[in-house]
């Protein structure tokens, strides 16, 4: 059945509560068939008061992962990588058990515990503190093997950095080249992704970009403007700038078939609840969330120093959302702003 008409009045009151919490700013953009809807509420620049921009870049955190599954899926199409094979096959003795598969890393179930948990415990101290670090995949993954695991193998679904970086250490060895090069020619260029790049170490947002601002722990301290970072701590877990054009173009295309072998495809697609309420799902590398209406939707959340977004479409493809607030930390954006996938998917609430 043909999904209801988007809600943007939902939508809107969606961005308006997003700023009584706290954030500067905030936006959606819809397409479907061509057309684009969108809203916006508040401001880019706290500093030059410039509006909230649908067409600006912003950095998309662990968005990232599902560009990094992607390149993964078609290496493995490409009988360059093997899922159910031990990663220690391709990375002799880089973790510390052999039963920790590529399927494990893709499902956030390896056990590898996440480095970022204590790298950020203290919000600003902790980032200001690797803003403009420069780190090797290895010293990343040697953080997390400092710390206990966090399951067996294949147990449970842990969410963990970790897995993306040691993804991206496979993709460079099965290609030789690095990761920014393999997003390059398999997914931006193909799907004419202009605003999109892979951007490390530089610290730069280039082009016409949104301030982000970190909210830190203490209520009432002064936002911090985070725009500029290396985002060396995530890299291909979390380094990705994009626009929400883009996102919307890249999770349409992927449920679409565009860059995935069907096979492949299904794979990613098979999930496994990840909150008690059954409505949150992971599958590889991808999220999907089973809203009120009973429309599922397909795509990944990203949370990075002063940036929050959504990007996810229909398992047709033909109805697409990216929202996005230019804060984070304390729950100020994704409470609020997920409530725009309800107006965008859903339509008006039932009176
Ligand atoms: C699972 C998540 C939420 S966390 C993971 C990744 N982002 C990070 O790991 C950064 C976490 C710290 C960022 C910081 N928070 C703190 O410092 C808290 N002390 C903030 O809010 O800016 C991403 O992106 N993913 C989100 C995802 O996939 O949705």
């Amino acid at each position: 059945p043909a999904l209801p008409a988007a809600d943007m009045e939902a939508v809107d009151q969606a961005l308006r509560n997003t700023l009584a919490a706290g954030a500067p700013g905030a936006l959606a953009r819809i397409t479907e068939g061509g057309r684009v809807l969108s809203a916006t509420e508040g401001v880019s620049d706290k500093v030059t008061g410039a509006a909230m921009d649908p067409r600006a870049r912003f950095r998309i955190g662990s968005v990232t992962k599902t560009f990094s599954t992607v390149v993964l899926l078609q290496l493995v199409n490409e009988k360059k990588i093997e899922l159910d094979v031990p990663v220690n096959r391709y990375l002799p003795g880089l973790l510390p058990d052999d039963r920790i598969t590529v399927r494990h890393l893709l499902t956030h179930r390896s056990g590898l515990s996440d480095y970022t948990n204590a790298m950020f415990d203290k919000t600003v101290p902790g980032f200001e503190a690797v803003r403009n670090r420069v780190f090797g995949y290895q010293e990343l993954v040697n953080l997390s093997l400092a710390e206990p695991r966090t399951g067996e193998p294949g147990a449970s679904y842990q969410y963990s950095n970790t897995n993306f970086v040691v993804v991206g250490m496979l993709i460079e060895k099965a290609t030789g080249n690095p990761v920014a090069k393999e997003y390059e020619r398999r997914i931006i260029k193909p799907l004419k992704l202009r605003d999109t790049a892979y951007v490390h170490p530089g610290t730069q947002i280039s082009g016409l970009h949104t301030h982000g601002y970190l909210t830190p722990d203490e209520a009432g301290a002064p936002l911090v403007d985070s725009t500029e970072q290396t985002v060396s701590w995530a890299q291909s877990a979390g380094a990705m700038i994009s626009s929400p054009a883009d996102l919307s173009t890249f999770m349409s295309a992927l449920v679409g078939g565009k860059l995935v072998a069907p096979k492949l495809l299904d794979q990613m697609l098979t999930m496994t609840p990840t909150d008690a309420a059954g409505t949150r799902f992971y599958g590889l590398g991808l999220r999907r969330y089973d809203l009120s209406c009973g429309t599922s939707v397909y795509g990944h959340t990203g949370t990075v120093q002063g940036f929050y977004t959504y990007a996810f479409t229909t398992r047709d493809g033909k109805r697409s959302m990216t929202a996005m607030a230019n804060t984070s930390n304390r729950g100020v954006a994704n409470t609020a702003l997920g409530a725009t996938l309800e107006g965008a998917f859903c339509g008006k609430k039932p009176a």
